[in-house]
């Protein structure tokens, strides 16, 4: 074995190497233990199949919102699937940080050319709307971490699409659109992130050239983070504070070119690079950016919402001064819908590992059991699936409101603006929050195999755990919400009527509580009295506090932690609510057996809150201790009757095995043979005896060191 692999790495480049010498060294276990690795798919799997008792495809078209749409992914999946380069021959995690990165590149511009030559052509831009979580979930095959390509798409080209007058747009677009150019988009800077108003690069217009000059003027404006930007991007969106006829305007969006379209070097005044290695996104070429000086035409400010006449006149357009925060509410509401994707993937794998591992004995002297049959399991994961669809189910609301509310911004009604923002980001920080909890669920779930890179678990988790932070810190966002919430209690105090996300406020105000019923539409209604009583304790301390002297500010700061857990209780009980109303309305024509399992798992997530939450329930609620233990009772009944169906259900979630890129997770419950197959690939085991032995332990060992 040793001597076919000897001089290898010197003839080869290092992925070409891994290539070739990854073949070899299957070739050689054949070899060496006489016998093939086992062919066949996990009976466990295949009897669990046999006893699901409903229609998987009926669950995967609700999933997807219709047959139809089913179809489509499909089709794009298979559109994307067929392309067999995609495969990586070596496990990108055992490549160094270059070969990453430019592997991640090869990809990008693979997977691009696919989108570009035949998935645009089948559905045409709809694809980069409603539907660009299909795109994201294809990227999966082609990704284990992240396309440095994902802000361009994600975020430069929303953008100009949400910021750009029509001539800008379709002076851009085009280009964006057709990868002539490559995006990114640089709001954070090393110095500020979750506080935008104190960002420091400048835009300073000079009217006798008409153009605006960039500028960092110290080391804590330097832009960080932005995805995309170290390497890849030759363009960026800035945001920076503009400065007109000796004014600061506050920050706005700027096209900048920052590298050459021909030979790719930074521009002169442009300094860029990437920001070292993260717990995630080391494929994404995360960047800093800093300007000199750096000066930029006058029409590359966007310059739907505000302009700056060629005098240097600023005109504000915008009837909200929040619309420059446009992207940022977008890609929330998109997030929604990446994390509960991210969370059904790490579902899959652990429901269908947990399937074939056995493990101790319940009984001595018989079998051992799948782990999935132990309770305490069943606890930990059925809890996942229905979250996946409670945000799944929440996402579809959430961008339908969205766009009523887009279309009526068209119109320059910006009324239902604060309740979107409230929703959006009380949405994304509980998702993201739930979501890479219960990922990290899914890998203890797992033992020590979920451990394992290849399971591909870790990924997950780094990658979701992230969206927690970017895109508005969790309990920045809650706080955002708590103000909307805050204001709407007020109103509903006095009288007055409120949005109809807390339309409850108005019963809630007059100080009922509310006696507990098991039904789903009584565990949400009392999940709406823990939020009205947590946002009522809220005000009351406020109040108190300034009674005390404080200034409204100071109280409000005081009250942070209570402000947080109020709008954290308000969007547990809007999921709740819709998830529920969802799940009715999509199930209404369904058959028999759907209609039950969704409404068990749907049953299922609503007990699971009521018991994390019975401190809540008995504090803000007529709730009794034989209520607690009812709902602990059902609850236990659930998971029972969800057990057998288990399986099934994460079939549902219809993930072909490259998406789901896991040795523990894939369809044929291989588990084992996959988990040698991928450990063979590592490059220590190219060569039998590592150099460093001769180097250092040989002469350790010997007393020669
Ligand atoms: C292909 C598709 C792929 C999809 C996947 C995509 C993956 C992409 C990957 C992405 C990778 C990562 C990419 C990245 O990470 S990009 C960087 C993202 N950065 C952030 O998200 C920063 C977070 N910070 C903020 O958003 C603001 O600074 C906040 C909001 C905290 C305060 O802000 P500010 O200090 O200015 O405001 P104020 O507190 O004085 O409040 C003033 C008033 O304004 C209202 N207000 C505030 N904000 C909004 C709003 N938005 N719409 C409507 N209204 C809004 C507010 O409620 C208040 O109202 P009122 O109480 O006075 O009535
Ligand atoms: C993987 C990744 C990718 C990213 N990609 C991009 C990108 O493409 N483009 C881009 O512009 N940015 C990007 N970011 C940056 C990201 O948007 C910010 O990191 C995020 O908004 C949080 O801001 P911060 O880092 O300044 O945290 P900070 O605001 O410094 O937060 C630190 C702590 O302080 C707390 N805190 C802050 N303010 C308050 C407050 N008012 N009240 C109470 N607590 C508070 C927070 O809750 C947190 O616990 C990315 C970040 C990551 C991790």
């Amino acid at each position: 074995m040793g001597t076919r692999c000897e001089g290898l790495r010197d003839s080869l480049s290092p992925i070409a190497y891994y290539e070739e010498y990854s073949h070899f060294r299957l070739d050689c276990l054949k070899i060496d233990d006489n016998k093939e690795l086992s062919m066949s798919a996990n009976e466990d799997l295949a009897k669990e199949r046999a006893r699901c008792d409903f229609n998987v495809s009926e669950i995967t078209n609700i999933l997807d919102g219709g047959i139809e749409r089913t179809k489509q992914r499909k089709k794009i999946e298979s559109i994307a699937l067929s392309n067999g380069k995609c495969c990586d021959v070596t496990p990108e995690e055992t490549l160094g940080p270059k070969e990453r990165y430019e592997n991640a590149i090869r990809k990008s511009c693979l997977y691009t050319k696919i989108v570009k030559d035949q998935v645009l052509t089948l559905t045409g831009l709809e694809v980069l709307g409603s539907n660009s979580s299909v795109l994201r979930r294809t990227a999966d095959a082609f990704f284990k971490d992240i396309s440095p390509f994902l802000l361009h798409l994600g975020m430069f080209v929303p953008t100009i699409m949400g910021q750009g007058t029509p001539e800008q747009q379709s002076y851009w677009l085009p280009r964006a659109l057709d990868f002539q150019i490559i995006g990114t988009y640089a709001q954070t800077e090393l110095g500020h992130g979750t506080f935008i108003r104190g960002l420091e690069t400048t835009a300073t217009y000079d009217p006798d050239t008409e153009e605006f000059v960039i500028h960092s003027p110290r080391l804590t404006s330097y832009k960080w983070w932005a995805g995309g930007l170290g390497k890849t991007s030759n363009y960026c969106i800035v945001v920076a504070q503009l400065y007109t006829q000796g004014k600061c305007y506050g920050i706005h969006p700027f096209i900048v070119q920052i590298r050459d379209e021909d030979t790719h070097m930074p521009l002169p005044g442009v300094r860029v690079g990437e920001i070292g290695p993260r717990m995630g996104f080391n494929t994404a070429d995360n960047g800093f950016l800093g300007f000199d000086h750096y000066r930029i035409p006058r029409n590359h400010m966007l310059m739907k919402n505000s302009q700056v006449l060629k005098d240097g006149t600023y005109v504000k357009v915008a009837s909200h001064s929040k619309l420059t925060y446009g992207t940022m509410v977008f890609v929330r509401v998109m997030l929604v819908n990446e994390v509960a994707f991210n969370l059904a993937k790490a579902a899959t794998i652990a429901v269908r590992y947990s399937a074939v591992r056995r493990q101790s004995e319940k009984i001595s002297g018989e079998p051992e059991p799948q782990i999935i049959d132990y309770v305490t399991q069943q606890h930990k994961l059925f809890v996942c699936i229905a979250t996946a669809h409670a945000l799944q189910l929440s996402s579809n609301w959430l961008w339908k409101t969205f766009s009523a509310v887009l279309a009526d911004m068209r119109g320059g009604n910006t009324e239902n603006l604060p309740e979107l923002h409230a929703l959006s980001s009380c949405l994304k920080a509980l998702s993201t929050s739930d979501s890479a909890a219960l990922i990290e669920q899914c890998r203890l779930a797992c033992g020590g195999h979920g451990y394992m890179l290849s399971s591909n678990l870790p990924l997950l988790y780094s990658f979701v755990t992230a969206t927690r932070t970017y895109e508005g810190d969790y309990t920045v966002l809650l706080l955002q919400t708590a103000r909307f919430l805050i204001k709407a209690w007020e109103q509903a105090e006095s009288g007055n009527p409120v949005t109809p996300t807390v339309s409850y406020m108005e019963e809630a105000v007059v100080g009922n509580k509310y006696k507990w019923n098991g039904s789903a539409e009584g565990i949400i209604k009392a999940a709406y009295y823990v939020a009205a009583g947590k946002i009522s304790s809220s005000v009351t301390s406020i109040r108190k506090r300034m009674k005390n002297g404080k200034a409204f500010e100071d109280a409000w700061e005081l009250t942070g932690v209570q402000l947080v857990a109020a709008a954290e209780a308000h969007c547990r009980a809007v999921i709740c609510d819709v998830y529920r109303k969802e799940t009715v309305r999509l199930t209404a024509n369904s058959s028999p057996n759907v209609k039950t399992v969704m409404d068990q798992l749907n049953m299922l997530y609503l007990s699971h809150w009521a018991l994390e939450r019975t401190g809540d329930l008995l504090r803000y609620t007529s709730t009794t201790e034989d209520d607690i233990i009812s709902c602990q009772q059902r609850y236990e009944e659930l998971l029972a009757a969800i057990r057998p169906n288990a399986v099934g259900l994460v079939d549902a979630f219809d993930f072909p095995d490259e998406i789901l890129q896991s040795t523990l997770g894939a369809y044929d419950g291989r588990v084992y043979e996959r988990l040698m197959e991928e450990a063979l690939k590592s490059p220590l085991n190219a060569e039998p005896v590592n150099r460093s032995f001769h180097q250092y332990l040989k002469p350790l060992m010997q007393g020669k060191l």
